[in-house]
């Protein structure tokens, strides 16, 4: 047996898949944890990939790693990290997306350049961050690179001037064009005030490197582009994935031009492009309400289905990290119509309807910019949840879909590993168990439902001067 391994580095842990290069069969699997917080050393998921592929990577004849975008990985010359990684979901660059929007032609100007409206998410704002804040730690900086591109280099022991990215990965940067397939150097510029070495994009299924064990090392991908490749995304599929980030995307021929900023033009793992929604918060929002709550998974899930629809008038806006969609960076969460009455399962009801009323609207979004929506695929960390899968369909006001429970970014990975192994023209098409089907009855967004209180409470509160 032919034997891949394909690495999930995500914002809270590592994830290893050791996978029939044939059949996709996952033949074993290892996980380690990733320090909390919104900036991280590097070398802290260096050995998180060591300790989760122990006894799995040695194993494989291909490997690739999928990661966390935008993640800002500065070298210095001797590409020595220069400060801890700014990861996707610190906002403090929040400012400098503001100015460069506006001091360099609008957002008009960078959705067509970019495929991108910068939002503090993005490579570029947290380079102009540094030049800003930290100008030795700039001075020092030659090269810049994302979570996966230097675990990549890492895994081949190679340095910055022969690292490699992939387009999917690029295209979250905000200064990489989805229309010409190239970096765009007076937007780097712009943002860090002078060019810095970037890594060579690579075609999906290149080889660009060998293990130290002789494996072929594929390009890896940005984490969502690689659950879209595991899961096989075909038109009219869009997938709904809830880990750290809550995100929704689908592939499509062309790259997204949405001016409003809220789908990213992102490109895909296999040349194509993967429109994507994302909000900062998701299975986080379950986490501490579960916390507040003193209650474990299962429990808290029973808490969640005991209360009725609309959780008793509680609503939750769960912005609790800053939010990036909507674009209220600094905002924090809003826990409106608490009575006398109110229960806890209402209010671990308004946390999973509050959670994945934001997620509809990302839906909502994808629709508006012409994706067709046939099929929604439920993915990540909260998918497990039974409460977060059967109120799904009642606020998205689908069906939902539910693939068998598996690391799809891994399994993605691993799918690009065995394409760039096999050399042929498309990656290999395996087979997943069957999906379940989950129905719901009520409309998205008809009165009285949480998609509706949920609304109200985010257009009340977006003339608060904390949530603009
Ligand atoms: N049964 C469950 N119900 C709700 N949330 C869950 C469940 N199992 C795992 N999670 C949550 O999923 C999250 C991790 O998901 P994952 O997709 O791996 O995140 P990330 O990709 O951001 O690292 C954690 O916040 C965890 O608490
Ligand atoms: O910023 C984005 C997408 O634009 C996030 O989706 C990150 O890629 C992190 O993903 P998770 O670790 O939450 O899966």
């Amino acid at each position: 047996m032919t034997l891949v391994a394909g690495v999930d580095s995500s914002t809270q842990s590592t994830k290893v898949l050791l996978v029939d290069a044939e059949t996709g069969e996952i033949v074993d699997s290892g996980r380690a944890p990733h320090p909390d917080g919104t900036e991280c050393p590097p070398e802290a998921w260096w050995e998180a990939l060591q300790e989760a592929g122990k006894g799995l990577l040695e194993r494989a004849e291909a490997v690739a790693v999928a990661g966390q975008q935008h993640g800002m990985v500065a070298l210095d010359a001797d590409d020595r990290v220069v400060r801890p990684a700014l990861l996707w979901n610190d906002t403090r660059s929040a400012p400098q997306a503001e100015r460069l929007t506006a001091e360099h032609g609008g957002p008009e100007a960078w959705a067509a350049d970019t495929g991108l409206v910068l939002a503090a998410s993005f490579t570029a704002t947290k380079l102009a961050w540094m030049a800003e804040h930290e100008p030795e730690n700039a001075a020092k900086t030659v090269s810049v690179m994302l979570p996966h591109d230097w675990l990549t280099m890492k895994l081949r022991g190679a340095s910055a001037a022969e690292a490699t990215t992939d387009r999917s990965d690029a295209s979250g940067t905000g200064y990489w064009s989805p229309h010409t397939g190239a970096y765009v150097p007076e937007r780097l510029v712009q943002a860090f005030g002078r060019e810095l070495a970037l890594p060579r994009v690579a075609a999906p299924d290149e080889t660009v490197g060998r293990t130290p064990w002789g494996a072929i090392v594929a390009p890896g991908t940005g984490d969502n582009a690689g659950a879209a490749l595991g899961l096989g995304l075909g038109p009219g599929d869009v997938a709904v994935s809830l880990g750290t980030s809550g995100t929704v995307f689908g592939v499509a021929d062309v790259p997204a031009n949405d001016p409003t900023g809220i789908v990213a033009g992102f490109a895909d793992a296999t040349g194509r492009f993967l429109p994507l929604v994302c909000t900062l918060n998701a299975a986080r929002v379950l986490d501490t309400f579960r916390t507040l709550l003193g209650v474990d998974h299962a429990e808290f899930d029973a808490l969640a289905l005991a209360a009725a629809p609309g959780a008793g008038g509680l609503t939750l806006l769960p912005y609790l990290d800053g939010e990036r969609t909507p674009a209220r960076p600094n905002a924090t969460g809003v826990l409106s119509g608490l009575t006398t009455g109110a229960t806890r399962a209402d209010l671990a009801r308004a946390a999973v309807e509050g959670m994945l009323a934001a997620q509809a609207d990302g839906l909502a979004a994808m629709t508006a910019q012409g994706m067709e929506t046939r099929r929604v695929l439920l993915i990540g960390g909260a998918a497990a949840s039974q409460a977060v899968r059967r109120i799904a369909p009642t606020v998205f006001g689908v069906d939902v879909e539910v693939p068998p429970p598996a690391e799809y970014v891994a399994l993605g990975a691993a799918k690009q590993a065995a394409w760039a192994l096999s050399g042929r023209p498309t990656p290999p098409q395996w087979k997943h168990g069957d999906t379940e089907r989950l129905t719901g009855s009520a409309a998205a967004g008809s009165p009285g439902t949480a998609v509706e209180q949920y609304s109200t409470l985010r257009d009340e509160t977006s003339s608060w001067a904390s949530h603009r």
